[in-house]
């Protein structure tokens, strides 16, 4: 019998609004037990550290440099994330010897695939020290060496819940709205196609704090209350990431922000939001086939105007479009969920990664263990 390891995924996504915090017992295969989730916020400080980091990151040609001030926010962020697992384990009664395994994504800095570059700060060892902890990190490197795109790693974890679905006999597919969107899809056989799908809620969580001050649009009140102006959204839509066959990955900055002088702040909301559901759209015209349902997860799902946008999109072609919640999941803590799975598949020597979901030449597995 496979060896059932309950691990904790740690992610900071290219939102950059905190860590996710999720536990599950898995073998790396088709066993997965949910346990909880729990969201650390970053405060506003740090935030603007990490905003930091992606400038110091721009000039980079390796991935293992460090400029210094680079290095001082890498501890930090590793700090938080001792921190954040602390605080887990303190909120649902989690002994150290509970936990077998943290899967650590670390944040992304730079992503730029058409170099074979892809730089996550987050130091593992530092990190497996602070909690006495193995963990695994590094994910998507062995993945570029391979000549695949770095990203997106969930697809692994979406196909095992796949089978968990009771739309099993169907083809669907997750819809990630985070920073950036990516989807996988999954066939009534079991086939796979995944890829990044465009830009999510990064572009507009940067136009309305660049407004106001607050970091999203909440429930997409703001853009509920704006129009559409068509030729800006164009300007993103008619984007070559749009066009060819080759599907690649996305870096936080290949979509210039809005300029203020643009649009008012409801009309930027509302374009930017019809911008995120129309890429997903556009992209899902990559797919083997129109999907039967959309599951909706990552933050994205919390912006109404967005999600009216999509479903009626979606729905348009003749597809369903369900929450992450609606089909039997969290669609907050499913990033760090997957970071769970794909450490402990690490630790088994399985796969992260397929030609399919990220243009790797073949299977590949991934990621570096540190021990305390
Ligand atoms: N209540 C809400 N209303 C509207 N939008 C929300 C809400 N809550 C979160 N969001 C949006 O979701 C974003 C966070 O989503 P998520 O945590 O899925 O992204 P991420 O994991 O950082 O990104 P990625 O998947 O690209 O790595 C926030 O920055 C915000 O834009
Ligand atoms: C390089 C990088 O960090 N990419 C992220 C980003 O955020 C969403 C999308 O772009 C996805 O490709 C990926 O994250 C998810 C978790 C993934 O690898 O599946």
């Amino acid at each position: 019998m496979d060896v059932i390891r309950t691990a904790i995924g740690l992610m900071s996504g290219t939102s950059m609004d905190g860590i996710d915090v999720a536990l599950i017992r898995t073998d790396g295969r088709g066993f997965i037990e949910r346990g909880p989730f729990l969201g650390v916020p970053y405060e506003a400080d740090f935030r603007e550290r990490l905003k930091r980091a992606l400038e110091l990151s721009r000039p980079l040609t390796d991935r293992r440099e460090r400029p210094a001030e680079l290095r001082e926010i890498e501890l930090e962020l590793t700090e938080w994330h001792a921190l954040a697992v602390t605080a887990f384990r303190q909120r649902f009664g989690l002994s150290a010897d509970a936990v077998d395994v943290l899967g650590f994504h670390g944040q992304t800095v730079l992503h730029r695939p058409d170099e074979g570059l892809t730089i996550q700060i987050g130091d593992g060892p530092q990190l497996a020290r602070r909690t006495g902890l193995p963990v695994v990190y590094d994910m998507r490197a062995n993945d570029m060496v391979h000549g695949g795109q770095g990203a997106p790693l969930v697809p692994a974890y979406h196909a095992a819940l796949a089978g968990k679905l009771q739309q099993a006999g169907e083809a669907v597919c997750f819809v990630n709205i985070g920073g950036i969107s990516n989807l996988t899809y999954i066939g009534a056989d079991g086939r796979i196609a995944a890829f990044d799908s465009g830009p999510g809620n990064a572009l507009i969580d940067q136009w309305v704090e660049m407004q106001t001050g607050r970091t999203y649009d909440p429930g997409g009140e703001i853009g509920g209350r704006g129009k559409v102006i068509p030729a800006l959204a164009a300007r993103y839509l008619e984007s070559p990431f749009f066009r060819g066959n080759v599907r690649r990955s996305l870096d936080r900055g290949d979509f210039a922000p809005l300029r203020p002088e643009e649009a008012s702040l409801e009309d930027g909301a509302r374009t930017l939001a019809h911008v995120a559901a129309a890429s997903i759209v556009k992209s899902a015209g990559f797919l083997p086939e129109s999907p039967s349902t959309y599951i909706v997860c990552g933050g994205g799902r919390l912006n109404a105007t967005l999600m009216a946008e999509f479903s009626a999109m979606a729905e348009g072609l003749g597809s369903r479009v369900l929450s992450a919640e609606a089909a039997g999941f969290d669609g907050d803590a499913l990033e760090a969920e997957a970071w769970a799975y794909l450490a402990v598949r690490s630790l088994e020597g399985l796969p992260l990664t397929f030609p399919s979901t990220t243009g790797v030449a073949s299977p590949v597995t991934g990621g570096v263990l540190a021990t305390p």
